[in-house]
């Protein structure tokens, strides 16, 4: 990859980003829209539906509504895994995990469009991502156990303080159980992007939840990644 950030609109859009969301597909499409607005008005900047159980037919519709409202606030899609699906949906954004695509397999599939980001849960697996061209940006964790990921242990702010040493010369997302009440000591590691699923998934008021997100990750300046 190029490490011309902020020549490229994408990667300029993606190094301003601060706030992800990943949202499942509980909702209907109707609602999902209305959460989505909400969610994106608070400052949600990019969004992924993450939901394993769709089939590609199904994930495409949801896809059409997660597109419709990005574009609504100016905000970045994300697909999960599936490098197909990111084309046919004008995804802004593939994000591959350690077992998914190899990162330039799935360009070649791409071409020169979306953003690729990819999932890091050590120090190593963080400075070897950042080590490849093609990706344009990590995302590291779990920091603590959550359900929405079962079955993979905590790695914890360490991990945090460890990769904000790297210094990171790509945006670098910090994942895993963050919520309002622990985003101080994710900030503190180091970290000044998160990746949040419950924490406005399933917030009584999406919107608030977001903003007050958005509020407390921009109040901190970020480094040239
Ligand atoms: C933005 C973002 N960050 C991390 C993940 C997790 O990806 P992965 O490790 O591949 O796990 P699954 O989401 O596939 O269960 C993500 N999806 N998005
Ligand atoms: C997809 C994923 N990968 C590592 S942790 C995680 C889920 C984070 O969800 P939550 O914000 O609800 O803890």
């Amino acid at each position: 990859m190029t490490d011309s950030l902020l020549s490229d609109p994408l990667r300029a859009r993606l190094a301003d980003a601060r706030l992800y969301l990943c949202t499942d597909a509980r909702r209907e499409r109707g609602d999902l829209a209305e959460f989505l607005d909400a969610a994106l008005a608070g400052g949600v900047d990019a969004v992924q539906l993450r939901d394993k159980g769709l089939e590609a037919r199904q994930e495409l519709e949801y896809l059409e509504v997660v597109r419709d409202a990005c574009d609504r606030h100016g905000a970045l899609l994300s697909v999960n895994d599936r490098a197909d699906v990111a084309l046919a949906a004008g995804a802004d954004i593939l994000h591959l995990g350690q077992n998914d695509l190899p990162v330039p397999h799935a360009r070649r599939i791409l071409g020169e469009g979306p953003l690729i980001g990819r999932s890091t849960s050590t120090p190593a697996l963080a400075a070897d991502a950042m080590a490849q061209p093609g990706v344009d940006y990590l995302c590291t964790g779990p920091t603590w156990a959550t359900p929405t990921k079962p079955g993979r242990a905590a790695a914890g702010l360490e991990l945090l303080r460890a990769t904000a040493a790297l210094r990171p010369p790509r945006p670098w997302f910090a994942i895993g159980g963050i919520d309002l009440a622990n985003l101080d000591e994710v900030l503190a590691a180091g970290a000044r992007r998160v990746v949040v699923v419950r924490a406005i998934t399933d917030a009584e008021d999406p919107e608030a939840a977001a903003r007050a997100f958005a509020r407390r990750l921009r109040a901190l300046p970020v480094d040239a990644g």
